[in-house]
Order: C-alpha cells, then sequence, then structure tokens
C-alpha cells in the first residue's frame, strides 16, 4: 500500500505507535502535534488522509474539519476520539470526517480502516478536467498561446468573458497548470454579497468583530496562503471592499475585520468578469487603481458565436463526456443536427452547449441525435426549427441548400439585432465588412 498521512495528536506516544504501524503497511507518515502544522503540512504537499484527534491543540476540530474539508477535499480525514459519544461521531462526520475512531486506538481496526481507505482512494475515479482551448480557431489558439505565457507569473489575471463561456474552467487550469498547484485554490463570487459578508469572508474577523462574531474567523485569503485566490464577478465586488483587496495586491498585508495586528499573506489574484470592467471605471462603480492593478495580463475568452467552426469539436467532446456519465456510448449527431448548432448564436455559451446535448441525450433513446432531439431556449426553438427542421424522410427542408441556410440564419441574427450591421457581424463571429459582403451577394437587405 503506497499513500501519504498525516497523524496529528498532541501525544508523541500516539503518534509513534501509529506511524510504526502505518510505515509497516507501506505509508509515508508524517507528523503534527496541533491544528497549525497540520495546515503546514497540507500547504507544502498534497496528503491522502490525515488522522486527526479530537483534542488537537490549536482550532477547535469543529472548526478545523469543514476548513479541511473544503481546501482539501481530495484529502480523506480520519477522527480519533477519547470518550465520544454516537451524537458526537455523527456530528464530526456531518463537518467532514470520512471515519470516526474510539481511543485508546485499537492497531488491528485502524490497520483495517486504512486499507478500507487506500482502495477507496484508489477506486475513485479522478475528477474530469475540461481542457479550456478546445478548438482550432484563431481565437482559441491564440487565448491558450498568451494563458500559456502569463501562467507562471505570480501577477494577477483579468479573465474577461461571457456568461458560460469557462472562465472558471480556465482559471482552474492556470491554477493547476501553474507553480502554486499543489497549494489551495480558494473560490468566491462576488456576485450580490453584502460589503461586510465579503469583508468577513475575504479577510476573517477577530471575536467580537461584530454581534455575531463569537468567535474568531480565518477568511479565504489566509486559507489561500501560496496559493490562488479566483474571485468571480469581480465587477460586482462593492467600492468599500475595493480598497482593501488593492492593499492585499500591493503590500501584501490585510487586517481581519475588528483586529488591529496586520497579517501577511501570499496570494495570486485570477479575477474574472463578464462586465465590460472600463466602463465600470468610467461610472465609477469599479476603482480604477484596483482594474489597473488587476488587469496588467488581461485573458478574453471568446464567445461561442465567435468561433462556430469549434462547435463541431466542442459539441462531440462534450457527447464523449456524456457517453461515459451516463452509459450510453456511441453518441453521436446527424450532419443535420451539426449544423443547427453551428447556426445557433449561443447566448449561454459553453454551459448553454453542454444543457442542450445533455437534455437530448436524456430525452431520446437514439444515439445519433437529429434536429428534432435538439432543444433550443425560447424564441430561437421556433426559428431553428424552422430553418432546420425534422429529419423525417422525405421532409423537403432537407433539399435547403448551404446558401439557402446560411441567407435564412443570417437574415434571423440581423432580426434579433435590430437590423445592426455591426452587432450581427459580431454575433456571427465576422468581420463587418465579410457581412455587407454576404448581404450583397445573398441579395439581402440590412434592413429588417
Ligand atoms: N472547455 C470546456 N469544455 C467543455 N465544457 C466547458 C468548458 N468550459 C466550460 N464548460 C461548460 O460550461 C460550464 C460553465 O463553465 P464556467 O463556470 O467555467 O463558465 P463561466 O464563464 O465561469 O460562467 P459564469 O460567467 O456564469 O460564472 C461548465 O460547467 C461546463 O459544463
Amino acid at each position: 500500500m503506497s499513500g501519504r498521512c498525516l497523524i496529528a495528536d498532541a501525544d508523541p506516544l500516539v503518534r509513534a505507535t501509529v506511524r510504526r504501524l502505518l510505515e509497516e503497511q507501506g505509508w509515508e507518515v508524517l507528523e503534527a502535534w496541533n491544528s497549525h502544522a497540520v495546515h503546514e503540512h497540507l500547504r507544502r504537499a498534497p496528503l491522502d488522509v490525515v488522522l486527526l484527534d479530537d483534542r488537537l491543540p490549536g482550532i477547535p476540530v469543529l472548526e478545523l474539519l469543514p476548513e479541511l474539508r473544503e481546501i482539501y477535499p481530495l484529502t480523506s480525514l480520519i477522527v480519533l476520539a477519547e470518550n465520544a459519544s454516537i451524537d458526537r461521531a455523527v456530528q464530526l462526520v456531518k463537518l467532514g470526517a470520512e471515519q470516526f475512531l474510539p481511543k485508546p486506538v485499537e492497531l488491528p481496526v485502524l490497520s483495517r480502516m486504512m486499507e478500507c481507505v487506500h482502495e477507496a482512494r484508489r477506486t475513485r475515479s479522478p475528477p474530469e478536467e475540461l481542457d479550456p482551448f478546445l478548438g482550432t480557431s484563431p481565437l482559441i489558439r491564440q487565448l491558450e498561446a498568451t494563458a500559456q505565457r502569463v501562467r507562471d507569473s505570480g501577477r494577477p489575471i483579468l479573465i474577461q468573458g461571457e456568461t458560460g463561456t469557462g472562465k472558471g474552467v480556465l482559471a482552474c487550469w492556470l491554477h493547476c497548470q501553474g507553480p502554486r498547484a499543489h497549494e489551495p485554490l480558494i473560490q468566491l463570487n462576488c456576485a450580490g454579497l453584502s460589503p461586510q459578508f465579503l469583508e468577513t469572508e475575504l479577510f476573517g474577523h477577530g471575536r467580537g468583530a461584530f454581534t455575531s462574531a463569537v468567535s474568531r474567523k480565518q477568511g479565504l485569503l489566509e486559507r489561500a496562503h501560496r496559493g490562488s485566490v479566483f474571485l468571480d464577478e469581480v465587477g460586482d465586488m462593492d467600492p468599500l471592499v475595493q480598497p482593501k483587496l488593492l492593499k492585499v495586491l500591493e503590500e501584501r498585508r490585510f487586517r481581519r475585520l475588528g483586529e488591529v495586528e496586520e497579517r501577511s499573506v501570499d496570494i495570486r489574484l485570477i479575477a474574472a468578469t463578464h462586465q465590460d470592467l472600463i466602463e465600470q471605471v468610467r461610472t465609477r462603480q469599479f476603482r480604477g487603481d484596483l482594474y489597473f492593478r488587476i488587469s496588467t495580463l488581461p485573458l478574453r475568452i471568446p464567445a461561442l458565436r465567435e468561433r462556430p467552426e469549434d462547435i463541431p469539436l466542442l459539441a462531440h467532446a462534450s457527447l464523449e463526456q456524456l457517453s461515459r456519465e451516463l452509459g450510453r456510448p456511441g453518441l453521436k449527431l446527424t450532419p443535420q443536427a451539426e449544423a443547427a448548432l453551428r447556426a445557433y448564436p449561443w447566448p449561454g455559451n459553453l454551459r448553454e452547449l453542454r444543457n442542450v446535448l445533455e437534455r437530448a441525450v436524456l430525452l431520446s433513446s437514439r444515439s445519433t441525435l437529429r434536429v428534432e432531439d435538439l432543444e433550443f431556449n425560447g424564441f430561437a426553438i421556433a426559428r431553428m426549427l424552422n430553418d432546420f427542421p425534422g429529419e423525417t424522410e422525405g421532409s423537403p427542408e432537407l433539399n435547403l441548400t448551404l446558401r439557402e441556410v446560411e441567407r435564412r440564419h443570417i437574415t434571423r441574427v440581423l432580426e434579433a439585432e435590430g437590423g445592426h450591421v455591426g452587432r450581427a457581424a459580431q454575433r456571427l463571429g465576422i468581420p463587418r465588412s465579410s457581412l455587407y459582403q454576404r448581404l450583397k451577394s445573398l441579395g439581402l437587405s440590412s434592413k429588417v
């Protein structure tokens, strides 16, 4: 058996006994005598299992467990407890303990438990990582090249892109492929958070900082020490909190709410937004100094409609994933269904593509999906089915030429944009001049 485990117990005798047993089983064993040392070990390198004494000095185990669960979801936590009741065991498991073992520890029981944990970890399939750069379009190739260049820099990164373009997926890639990969990645969505909640989440608070602050709380920045913080929807960050974030980025120092003592922290910020931050700076919703600080390395993820040539590849990758997840091998699309996917403007981007395909797979018993299996959102569905009608034998629309399909699609996008050629061209992913040329060659007018 192999794996890295940590025995966290203030009693050196317990540590030595457990260490001997586990080393005989082939585990690499580390020791900690308080909660601080547990965090230190976990920060340095990933651990498969942490054996945690219920009365470990430092942060109380009831606080430590959910914290570890959140920051290190892949580490198994086993609590060792003296005179513990069933209620206590249930409470510990609810807070994130995977197993519970009464003290004094019976070594054969511990040995068996570690074998089970090892077996469960061995058979647990790793979460599937999504490739943020799937596609051959110049826009996505350029994004990958820029992301590769900025990946290893410790400077803040700003990811911009419409909803569902994969900003979160790219943030994970930047962290997991970068030099901080073995340190925590902590994520927070700033949308809709009150300034006080956002501040305590980020910076933590001291005891009595406000009425309900009965104990001290470590903020996300501290938990992300040496790792990365992913702040999603950073454009929604309350203006009261923005200068405090700027201070952390510039001086690497901050204060917990209600404390005077300054703490230092080393984090890499990855921020994301679907908003136009420059416009927000202009309207004074976002501080200019913070914008300049976080936007030195900007990455813009293109919308799906700007790279329609990537849609078939992305759709097939999603179908392969769905095949594995749902046990439905050989999922495919008819050429007409593929064309319908390419023609749709995808306001919800990759998230919507995945949803449309998942719904189609779940609702259809066919393994080759047809146009009528695809259900697009709202108004688009009627139009899509008009343009790409059912694939029943002999359907006259099957005889539509590509030119006719193109004509119908351009008309539809122009209508949706109220005849605005610039915006329609953007949606179609082509330059304005090309759209004018196409309108002319198809005998269409931009007036709708
Ligand atoms: N590279 C990708 N390959 C396949 N699917 C993807 C990819 N990127 C994103 N998705 C799909 O889109 C969903 C949304 O991704 P993500 O949350 O990263 O987008 P986002 O831009 O952060 O969205 P929001 O603006 O709403 O926060 C994912 O759960 C996944 O289903």
